[in-house]
């Protein structure tokens, strides 16, 4: 049996509902420090509605959300950050005008103290500050292989390498818990053996939680200390990855679906 360690995350009875289609029932779930949470679930299970209603994107009914045992409800989408949470979208949401480092840099701002008005009356603390901003910036680059086009703009750039952009501004603000919303998404065989490796070099190296929402079941399953599947809106299943596979509420989810 294995032994969690600190808890991070808890959801408790959340529930959220758009018109008549209740997205999420009385969901519950635990997120432990340093550990990979795979979510898995048919199209419209409620994945990326969960993730929404943790990054404070949607607010829930009822339940609620604790980060370190604090209730998040009273917070903004801005809040979260601050408080360790950090996420990347399906469909990547970048600054397109602004270069690979810029992006980064982004992610990196609400770490660092002071912000404009230090940048430009700070002393040497800030200085030094900023030097290793920029240090730890171009490490993430070279453990995501972006180094090399650090200086490009964003537009030039494929979706692939975009989501790892993502993912090193995500990590920029050096997240408790770092959610994943379908990562190998558009990913070739490749860059899926890749994205695996990776996501396990950055639990290890930078200490946090993974929230993974993916389809390709087989990362999930490979990467995945523990997995939880979904479907309409509930809770099905919560345990170990070949626990999880072999359950049968969740063949039964799948039934029909292709399982990457
Ligand atoms: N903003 C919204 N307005 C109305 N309905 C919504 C909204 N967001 C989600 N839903 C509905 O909530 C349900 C859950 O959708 P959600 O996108 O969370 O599922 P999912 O598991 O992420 O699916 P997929 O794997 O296809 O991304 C669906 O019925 C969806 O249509």
């Amino acid at each position: 049996m294995r032994q969690y360690g600190v808890l991070l995350l808890e959801v408790r009875d959340l529930t959220i509902q758009f018109g008549g289609v209740i997205a999420l029932k009385k969901i519950c779930l635990e997120i432990y420090e340093q550990e990979i949470l795979g979510l898995i679930g048919p199209n419209g299970a409620g994945k990326t509605t969960l993730f929404n209603c943790l990054s404070r994107l949607y607010r829930q009914n009822s339940g609620d959300i604790f980060v370190y045992g604090e209730s998040t409800t009273p917070l903004e989408p801005e809040d979260m950050a601050a408080r360790g949470i950090g996420r990347t979208f399906q469909n990547t949401a970048l600054f397109e005008t602004m270069t690979v480092y810029e992006n980064v840099l982004t992610g990196a701002q609400f770490a660092m103290s002071g912000g404009l008005t230090a940048d430009i009356l700070g002393g040497p603390k800030v200085r030094r500050e900023r030097a290793e901003t920029r240090d730890r910036i171009m490490h993430l680059l070279s453990l995501l292989h972006l180094a090399d086009i650090s200086d490009h703009t964003i537009a030039d750039q494929n979706f692939a390498v975009r989501k790892r952009i993502e993912f090193a501004r995500a990590l920029a603000a050096e997240p408790s818990l770092l959610m994943l919303d379908e990562p190998a998404g558009g990913l070739n065989r490749e860059e899926v053996a890749h994205l695996e490796d990776l996501i396990r070099q950055v639990r290890d190296e930078f200490k946090v939680a993974v929230l993974l929402v993916e389809h390709h079941l087989n990362l999930v399953m490979k990467v995945s200390d523990r997995v939880v599947a979904m479907d309409f809106g509930q809770k099905i299943a919560d345990g170990l990855p070949h626990e999880v596979r072999t359950h049968p509420q969740v063949l039964q989810a799948y039934l029909g679906e292709e399982t990457a």
